[in-house]
């Protein structure tokens, strides 16, 4: 994949409006919340990660923004509309990677894309999609025999074809090999930089940290925390672990001040050498876990 800068997407009508506002999102199955009153922000040209386990609710989130998913209780606004009753000119703005299979098995990459395009009013050039998504050595395989990855390629392919405004990204990468994904990272990179607001779902913490300027947990049917992936659980990681043997097992202590227990455990021992001495601060998986209320064995608390 080439690093083809996006076209920017049309002027808004208001650019100072956040992409996407949502005040207290509801939505149950069956009698069983799984969106509680969630709050969202998605500023213009940003890209937000949405981080969640299995079952948090963020593919519900995101297919109520896109209008396809009625929610029972909250206000919602994308690109200053309401998805439930915005009509086709609102639609033509977003684009969709869902989760799902995509159609049109029998047609080739290639005509998959020509055929897509004669529904779009201003469509990429199938081959400048299928440069940037990596597809060219594969525009004359027919859908049906693609892989899973590739697959997820040509939908994310289809999802940007009408240069949108903003383009959501349900677990874009899922399936995919590692060059691949880096390929499409490039990909969301260059969106943004052409102005095109990202909101993606992942379950990997590397994605997010990669690509977001700013990423949310969601859990319990809420947005428990919004900050930069660097930023993500401030609070918890101020505190280092200092660990450490001693008389044949190990030590360990927690600290907001690491650099004084380590004083005075180089004070207390001979020829400053302490055995198996490491600091550690947590990275974005024990944050993201302890945000979650899960163990790193994967138990819920
Ligand atoms: N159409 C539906 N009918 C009934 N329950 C549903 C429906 N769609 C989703 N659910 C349930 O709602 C909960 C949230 O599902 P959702 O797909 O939004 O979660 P998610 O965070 O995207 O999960 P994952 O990470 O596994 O994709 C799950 O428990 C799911 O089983």
């Amino acid at each position: 994949m080439t690093s083809t800068q996006l076209a920017p997407p049309d002027a808004g009508t208001d650019r100072d409006a956040p992409a996407v506002h949502v005040r207290g999102l509801r939505k149950s199955y069956g009698g069983r919340a799984v969106l509680d009153g969630l709050d969202l922000e998605v500023r213009r040209g940003e890209c937000f990660a949405l981080l969640g386990p299995n079952g948090a609710g963020k593919t519900t989130t995101i297919e109520v923004l896109e209008g396809v998913r009625r929610r029972d209780a909250g206000s919602v606004l994308v690109l200053d509309e309401d998805p439930a009753t915005a009509g086709r000119g609102w639609r033509g703005r977003i684009g969709v990677v869902s989760q799902g299979e995509g159609a049109a098995q029998a047609l080739t990459v290639r005509e998959a894309l020509d055929h897509f395009a004669a529904y779009t009013a201003t469509p990429r050039p199938t081959d400048e999609l299928l440069a940037a998504v990596g597809l060219e050595e594969m525009a004359s395989t027919r859908v049906g025999r693609l892989s899973g990855g590739q697959r997820r390629r040509l939908a994310v392919a289809l999802g940007v074809q009408g240069n949108p405004e903003l383009v959501f990204l349900d677990e874009p990468t899922t399936g995919m090999d590692p060059v691949a994904r880096r390929q499409f990272w490039q990909l969301v990179r260059d969106l943004r930089a052409g102005g095109t607001t990202v909101l993606l779902t992942t379950h990997y913490l590397d994605e997010a940290a990669e690509l977001a300027d700013r990423v949310g947990v969601i859990a319990g049917g809420r947005l428990v925390e919004v900050a930069p992936p660097a930023e993500l659980g401030a609070a918890l990681r101020r505190e280092a672990t200092v660990r450490w043997r001693e008389d044949g097992g190990w030590r360990e202590v927690r600290t907001a001040a690491p650099a004084g227990v380590l004083r005075d455990l180089l004070a207390a021992t001979p020829h400053d050498e302490v055995p198996g001495l490491t600091v550690t601060r947590p990275g974005l998986e024990d944050v993201y876990l302890a945000l979650v209320g899960a163990t790193p064995g994967g138990e819920l608390r």
